[in-house]
């Protein structure tokens, strides 16, 4: 049985149940149940916190875990990403009072509060740069109002918050993160495990393209397919007609409007876009 550790609350866990139904999981039915066992598939789910997921996966009690990027490295377990999920994107970055130019070196000697304690040290030192760490768990942009920091390293998504409480992110991102499947740093591959990743690689990928159909006169043909290769190569069906064709190809699903507006342009007509639920490559 593949033991896997999901998110059981914030920001991270709707997203992830969400995905591994899309994969054909079972879901768990209660918010708060800590286990699922889906017979079916020969798999336990165990929902824990996202900042614990790479503890346990670290430590070889659990075989894979869905978390942050950023709350692994914070962990400082040895886990390694075997799949990017594509969700929960942030950045990881400084951040202090507007009204100055801030730069990495000015935090020297400086408070600096954070809910990631370890990669913000890592950081500090990569930089050359001592200062004081604070941990707090939250709400962390509040903490120099509070006057217990000079600045902060803290997740931002849209930047509301940090506007919200006048503050300016500066330097490098410290991390750019996003939901990963993680394993135990240097285990092998094992048949249950690369079937879950096959499995949520497929939903992603899925998430990501758009299946487009469309018909076209067979001598636009060579025009219309230079728009949309597919992967291969574009399926290219007779219709009753024999001067048009019907085409089928995946495109990717940021392009697709773009896309769209060209095979129109082009002369293809009945263009039609639709979701991609799951796929295998
Ligand atoms: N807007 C966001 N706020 C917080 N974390 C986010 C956001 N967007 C993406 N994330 C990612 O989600 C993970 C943090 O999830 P986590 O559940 O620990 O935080 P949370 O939603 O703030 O929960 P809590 O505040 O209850 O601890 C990190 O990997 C982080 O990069
Ligand atoms: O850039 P934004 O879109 O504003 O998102 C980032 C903010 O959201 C999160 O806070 P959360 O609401 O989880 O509260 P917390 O700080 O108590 O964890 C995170 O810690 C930032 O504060
Ligand atoms: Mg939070």
């Amino acid at each position: 049985m593949l033991r896997v550790a999901v998110p059981n609350k914030g920001a991270l866990a709707a997203a992830a149940s969400e995905m591994l139904g899309e994969a054909g999981y079972r879901k768990r039915h209660e918010a708060r149940d800590l286990t699922v066992l889906d017979t079916v598939n020969e798999v336990e789910f165990f929902f824990l916190r996202p900042k614990d997921i790479a503890i346990y996966v670290g430590s070889g009690e659990l075989d894979l875990g869905i978390t942050g990027r950023d709350l692994a490295l914070d962990s400082g377990a040895p886990v390694e990403e075997i799949l990017g999920l594509g969700f929960g994107g942030s950045t990881f970055r400084y951040a202090a009072p507007a009204g100055r130019d801030w730069k990495i070196e000015d935090l020297q000697g400086k408070r600096l509060a954070t809910s990631y304690p370890r990669l913000v040290r890592e950081n500090l030192k990569q930089h050359g740069v001592e200062a004081e760490v604070i941990r707090l768990d939250g709400a962390v942009e509040i903490s120099i109002q509070l006057g217990v920091a000079d600045a902060i390293a803290d997740v931002v998504e849209s930047g509301r918050s940090l506007r919200q409480h006048n503050l300016v992110a500066f330097g490098d991102s410290i991390c750019v993160s996003e939901a990963v499947l993680l394993q135990r740093a240097g285990t092998e591959h094992t048949r249950p495990k690369d079937q879950l990743k096959a499995r949520l690689q497929g939903v992603v990928f899925a998430q990501h393209y758009m299946m487009l159909d469309y018909d076209c006169p067979r001598s636009l043909l060579e025009a219309a397919i230079a728009i949309t290769p597919g992967l291969e190569s574009p399926t290219v069906a007779p219709l009753a007609d024999d001067d048009w064709v019907a085409v089928r190809a995946m495109v990717p699903r940021k392009e697709v409007n773009r896309i769209m507006d060209e095979l129109a342009e082009t002369g293809a007509k009945a263009v039609l876009a639709s979701d991609i639920r799951a796929c295998r490559l």
